[in-house]
């Protein structure tokens, strides 16, 4: 039984750290274990051009806690009036490392995303031109939709559409949640990848729904069927360099959570890695944890493997808190409903 093991310092390649008190509260529980993170857009206002995603890599570097490491990773919030031209220069400049595009309305702060992708178009040829890929919420807005069919649906209507009209434009189908996304990347094996979170790797829509609603496992997109989750949980841990680690870790406040119209989103930094490598373990693929977590995402992304390691090791159930402290409030970490046993040494 292995109960030790040493890999490249993990990175998450798609995070949420917010701003102000909440990204000092959040960001200390990421760089702990991770070397990079994608860091999502989303702000109020979200982070559209150059200069703002400038200014808010310098409010994340001045919240790093004196002694940590930490690159972030930063993307630009894809609207219908995105200059090409300053997308470009902001990838020249090594300041982006992607452009996320959500549809509008699709989740939390999507309200200035595209409605329109004809007008976006200038924008993803720009992007294919120079190598810039495009991290994609997939979901569909449409009130006719069924929650639970909004991925695939997105696949064929919009994704699909897309890709075949904007030929070398890379794409990240982020967080992705059902078999149609982890069949969609394997049939397709160019300038294509996705990302899979820890808590799509644990929960179904029962966990969510049976014996009372559990605000704390709703997030979008939403987790669906068994099926689909033994369908992710294949891919994560198949050695397919395609899929790779973005926690979608999601702080809101328990405050916004715990109420009759609650926001998406899990909380998964704090135990991220005890959450993986427990699952890995149980499928016997402790092997392939390393590609996962610290090597498939570089790959993508062009980017090295990081230099240094970290040591998992495995024992009694691991200790973490149930919430973590912010001056806005606590944010509730996920849990599994089971004990894990691998920390970070
Ligand atoms: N995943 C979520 O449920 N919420 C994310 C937005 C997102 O990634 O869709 C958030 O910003 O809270
Ligand atoms: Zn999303
Ligand atoms: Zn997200």
């Amino acid at each position: 039984m292995i109960n030790s093991i040493t890999i490249r310092r993990p990175d998450d390649w798609h995070l949420h750290l917010r701003d102000g008190a909440m990204l000092q509260a959040v960001l200390p529980e990421t760089a702990r274990h991770f070397a990079r993170a994608i860091i999502m857009p989303n702000l109020v206002p979200p982070v559209v051009r150059g200069d703002q995603a400038a200014a808010y890599r310098d409010r994340i570097m001045a919240a790093l806690p004196d002694g940590m490491r930490f690159e972030p990773l930063m993307t630009l919030y894809l609207t219908e009036d995105t200059d090409p031209e300053d997308v470009a220069a902001a990838h020249a400049s090594g300041l982006i490392k992607a452009v996320k595009l959500y549809p509008a309305g699709a989740t939390t702060n999507s309200a200035s995303g595209v409605r329109d992708f004809d007008k976006v178009r200038p924008v993803l040829e720009k992007m294919a031109e120079i190598g810039l890929p495009m991290c994609v919420h997939g979901e569909v807005t449409e009130a006719e939709i069924d929650i639970f069919d909004r991925e695939a649906v997105f696949i064929d209507r919009v994704l699909d559409p897309i890709r075949r009209s904007t030929p070398g434009l890379r794409v990240v189908m982020e967080h992705i949640t059902t078999a149609n996304g982890v069949d969609y990347v394997k049939a397709n094996d160019v300038d294509l990848g996705a990302t899979i979170t820890a808590h799509h790797l644990i929960i179904n829509r029962n966990h969510i729904l049976v014996g009372g609603i559990k605000p704390h496992y709703y997030c979008l997109p939403v987790a669906k069927r068994e099926d689909h989750r033994l369908s992710l949980l294949a891919a994560a841990t198949s050695g397919d360099e395609r899929y790779f680690l973005g926690t979608d870790s999601a702080p809101h406040t328990d405050a916004n959570k715990e109420i009759a119209c609650g926001c998406a989103g899990c909380f998964t930094a704090t135990n991220t890695m005890s959450l993986v490598a427990e699952m890995f373990d149980r499928e016997d693929a402790l092997d392939k944890l390393e590609g996962f977590v610290s090597r498939n995402g570089p790959g993508f992304y062009g980017l090295p493997v990081s230099e240094d390691t970290i040591t998992l090791t495995k024992g009694d159930p691991v200790a973490y808190p149930d919430k973590i402290e912010s001056d806005e409030g606590p944010v509730t970490v996920f849990d599994p409903g089971f004990p894990l046993h691998w920390r970070v040494a």
